[in-house]
């Protein structure tokens, strides 16, 4: 028996479409001091305005691309760590951040299995935000901590630039670019702009100028739109794409704070006038499809384009089970060295 253990993290899904189910989903998300970064009385009265009205909005987005076997993020980390287990030889486990199977649940399941002495704990995220990853491995580290656990946790942590992330995704997307097409457009879930300036350990890097994210800086270990950036050229460069032939914008906005700019939205109504008329979307800060690239970019960004004059949004899956992805997660489970 391997002393390892693999715990596959996402982010979850709400346990069905009905409004309270989805309700009782967005309030654990929203309520995580990582998401909404506010003090707990202000945070407790925003979210409790949110979920007024969004509960209803979201249950019917998440209706409209619910699958037979349940909510399309978790099906698909599912299948990716049955996928990823039938290649090992060591226990993998799939947890979610919010909802089921919770992390805790996860973490428990490994550390009883004989002779697990080790979890290597992966996020299911390229880029570092303190609203997916930290809050991950918070939660894991209270989970050990309440239960006393004898495991020692290695994070694998942003994997933008780990290798073997970016071979599978120009594996995964090349098939797409085999049919003509005018632009790409990469889009990411965005992030408010005060979150980067948190995360930036200088404090005078991220957002202090226009072009932060193309200057060389140590913030950008842990900046979201540094990473993402470095993605979108990486992929350009490996496509062969020019200049003017690819944009980044950030999706999934929510409430008044200025989020990170450009927005989809508007680049998709920008593309749109000038004239494009066969999109293809990718969305690179996930892994898995989920509510923000079927129904948002799929349908919604879809319909916007065709109402302003494009005629054919054609959206690149994410890297789902992709045999090439599933064998890259593979590889790092046998090869990361245990933390120190
Ligand atoms: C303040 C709000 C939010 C921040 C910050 C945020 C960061 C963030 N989220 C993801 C990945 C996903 N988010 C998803 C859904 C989703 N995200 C927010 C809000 C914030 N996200 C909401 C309210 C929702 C729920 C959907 C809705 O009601 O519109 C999902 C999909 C989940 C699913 O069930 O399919 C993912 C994945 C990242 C990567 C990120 C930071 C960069
Ligand atoms: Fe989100
Ligand atoms: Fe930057």
């Amino acid at each position: 028996m391997s002393a390892r253990g693999v715990l596959l993290v996402n982010l979850g899904s709400p346990a069905s479409t009905e409004v309270a189910d989805v309700r009782r989903y967005l309030n654990q998300f929203l309520m995580d001091p990582y998401v909404i970064d506010l003090p707990w009385p202000a945070r407790r009265l925003l979210v409790s305005i949110i979920l007024a009205t969004r509960p209803k909005q979201s249950a019917e987005a998440y209706a409209s691309i619910w699958w037979d076997e349940g909510s399309p993020l978790v099906v698909l980390s599912r299948r990716v760590q049955q996928a990823v287990q039938a290649k090992l030889d060591m226990p993998v486990e799939l947890a979610m951040r919010y909802g089921e199977p919770s992390i805790e649940r996860g973490m428990l399941a490994l550390a009883a299995r004989p002779g697990v002495s080790e979890i290597l704990f992966i996020p299911q995220y390229p880029q570092h935000a303190d609203s997916t990853i930290t809050t991950s491995v918070r939660e894991a580290e209270r989970v050990i901590a309440k239960h006393g656990l004898s495991v020692r946790l290695t994070v694998i942590p942003a994997f933008h630039d780990r290798p073997g992330y970016m071979d599978a995704l120009v594996a995964s997307a090349r098939p797409y670019f085999e049919q003509p097409f005018d632009h790409l457009l990469m889009s990411y879930h965005g992030l408010p702009e005060r979150h980067l300036r948190k995360a930036d350990p200088t404090g005078n890097h991220c957002l202090n100028y226009p072009d932060c994210c193309d200057r060389p800086s140590v913030a950008h270990a842990t900046c979201y739109r540094a990473q993402c950036t470095a993605v979108s050229k990486e992929f350009a460069a490996r496509m062969g794409l020019a200049d003017g032939q690819w944009s980044q914008a950030f999706q999934s906005r929510l409430g008044r704070a200025k989020w990170i700019e450009p927005y989809t939205d508007a680049r998709i109504d920008e593309l749109a006038a000038q004239g494009v008329k066969r999109l293809l979307v990718m969305c690179p800060a996930f892994v898995t499809d989920c509510i923000e690239t079927l129904e948002e970019i799929g349908d919604r960004a879809r319909e916007q384009f065709i109402e302003a004059g494009g005629e054919e949004l054609v959206l690149i899956p994410c890297l789902n089970d992709h045999p090439h992805w599933i064998e890259t997660l593979a590889q790092w489970c046998r090869t990361e060295p245990t933390a120190a």
